[in-house]
């Protein structure tokens, strides 16, 4: 939170029980009181979503290729987009055909992106031709992105050729223009002009043959060697330097889950290095997300033969399906959901009564003693509401929502103290149903369900307030009443309370959202009942 953020959250107390002007009903505006100027913190700034350029094939089956590229994209937070430079007839079993486009055809795909958008990193999956490689080849060298992940595609998971076997020569030429590349065991060998690495030691050193004399970082992978393991190791030898070699431990995943993995790790990785600039930050967190939708790929069911990672499980399973209504949506709902209950309050006799003045003297000084019961515990839901509040501005809100409710109370006992006898009740049983339900939701701890149920205190009452204010005329017995609930100051602090519940309820989960819409109506039925239990008390 911004100092500004502290100092507007400030007004503490601002007022506090100013509104209780004259002696009599005037007394009863502790919630006027509440301090009214905070305001809610800002919402956090959502770090740049990174605009992820994927060069890529086609794969229908959607396991890989450019399909799993703009999942993985989007599975580490990035804006992905595709240029197509080939169709594949795929599925998990294999590839049955191959159809490349005019080379030119994706130099305009390639020019209507960079004519357009700003690309943060390029990923390049596979090129099938020695011209898509020299199209991608010049296109690179005239926009310079800023980051460039190469995934040197040459063969499918499934054996199938997906690069010409004389493109070879001219991938290994684009190589120097890449910041990483991702060969598996086999295509390393090629680009390093070599036989393929048998152990894990030989393979990380072909690695820094190839970081070295292409001056390029290299991921190398694992994954095609025989083991339990399945580790992967960033190498960095650019420039002659001695290689830095971090690895990640993996564990092999006993499944036939594999098809699109090399694309969907290669696209994670642009993705993550163009949001972080942190590399080997971007392996292990690519990584794990790689492993836990390997882990659940075999679950999707589908095809026959190699199948599809699950690119979305972790995002599914931590709730990334759920949607959330906004703020403004929860304030209505919740509005509407008490409508009925607002209508007997508005109904109810003590309202009416007190609206046209005919409520009885003896009635309104024991709704007032009643209330300055209610105020001295609500005060301490509220404290306890600072107590818990996440942000300052919060805790100062309700802070000072606290002591107005304080000071209101004592005024309203210097005010009615001639009253004695009326003045003094006890609490009666709905004072006390009401006093529980918000103590206990106190107790429990839950700052958001319990914001939730201190808040129809401010919004019942300067609902009832602006509506009853109109009726306000010198002769009338309870004018002051009328008054003090549609005072500004109180429709200020109001406006917060419903505010800052509301941003709560839109950010919780369901389960919580719903204990605090019950929390709500909760409290808006205990109003109601507060408000009838005062009615005919002076014939009793
Ligand atoms: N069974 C597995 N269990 C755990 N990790 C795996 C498994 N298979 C592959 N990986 C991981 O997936 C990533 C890609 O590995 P791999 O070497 O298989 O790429 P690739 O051959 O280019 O992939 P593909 O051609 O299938 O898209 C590596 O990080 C590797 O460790
Ligand atoms: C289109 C396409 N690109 C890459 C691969 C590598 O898995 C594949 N099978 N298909």
């Amino acid at each position: 939170m911004s100092a500004e953020d502290l100092v507007s959250g400030g007004a503490l107390g601002a007022g506090a029980g100013a509104g209780a002007g004259a002696a009599g009903a005037s007394g009863v505006a502790g919630m006027a009181g509440m301090a009214g100027a905070s305001r809610v913190p800002r919402v956090p700034r959502v770090p740049r979503v990174p605009r992820v350029l994927s060069i890529a094939g086609s794969d229908p089956s959607g396991g890989a290729g450019i399909q799993a590229d703009l999942k993985s994209i989007a599975a580490n937070g990035g804006y992905g987009m595709a240029a197509i430079t080939a169709l594949t007839v795929q599925n998990t079993q294999g590839v049955r055909g191959v159809h490349v486009p005019p080379a030119e055809f994706l130099r305009e795909q390639l020019d209507a992106l960079s004519d357009d958008v700003t690309i943060d990193a390029v990923k390049i999956g596979m090129l099938a031709t020695t011209e898509v490689v020299g199209v991608v080849r010049s296109w690179l060298e005239e926009l310079q992105p800023p980051l460039i992940v190469l995934d040197p595609v040459m063969v499918a998971t499934s054996g199938d050729r997906l690069l010409d076997a004389e493109a070879e020569l001219a991938l290994r030429e684009l190589v120097r223009l890449c910041d990483l590349v991702t060969p598996n065991i086999p295509e390393l060998a090629i680009i390093a002009a070599e036989p393929a690495a048998e152990t894990w030691p030989e393979l990380v050193a072909q690695a820094a043959r190839v970081s070295a004399s292409y001056g390029v970082r290299v991921l190398a992978k694992g994954g095609h060697l025989s083991g339990a393991e399945a580790p992967d190791a960033l190498v960095d030898a650019r420039l002659g330097n001695v290689p830095v070699v971090t690895e990640f431990d993996g564990i092999r995943i006993d499944t036939s889950n594999t098809h699109g993995t090399g694309c969907s790790l290669s696209s994670a990785l642009a993705t993550l290095i163009a949001g972080t600039g942190d590399w080997a930050a971007a392996v292990g967190e690519s990584k794990r997300w790689l492993s836990e939708s390997i882990r659940a790929g075999a679950a999707l069911q589908v095809g026959s033969g190699h199948g599809p990672i699950n690119h979305f499980a972790g995002l599914w399973q931590r709730g990334g399906v759920v949607t959330a209504p906004t703020p403004a949506e929860v304030r209505e709902h919740w509005w509407a959901e008490v409508a009925g209950i607002r209508a007997q309050i508005d109904g109810g006799d003590f309202v009416r009564a007190l609206g046209d003045g005919s409520l009885d003297r003896a009635d309104f000084v024991w709704y007032l003693a009643q209330d300055a019961l209610y105020l001295r515990d609500y005060a301490r839901a509220l404290a306890e509401a600072a107590r818990l509040a996440p942000t300052a501005a919060e805790q100062a809100f309700w802070a000072s929502s606290a002591e107005g409710c304080i000071v209101t109370e004592l005024q309203l006992h210097e005010s009615w103290s001639a009253d004695g006898e009326l003045f003094g009740a006890a609490p009666s049983a709905t004072t006390t149903a009401y006093l529980n339900h918000l103590l206990a939701t106190a107790a429990r701890g839950d700052y958001a369900v319990l914001v939730a149920a201190l808040l129809p205190c401010f919004w019942v009452y300067h609902d009832v307030g602006s509506r009853l204010h109109p009726l306000a005329h010198t002769e009338h017995p309870y004018s002051d009443w009328l008054t003090t609930y549609a005072d500004k100051e109180f429709a200020d602090a109001t406006e917060q309370a419903i505010t800052i519940v509301a941003a709560l309820a839109a950010d919780a989960t369901p389960q919580v959202r719903e204990a605090m819409l019950s929390a709500f109506v909760a409290s808006t039925e205990h109003e109601r009942d507060f408000f009838a239990a005062a009615f005919g008390v002076a014939l009793t």
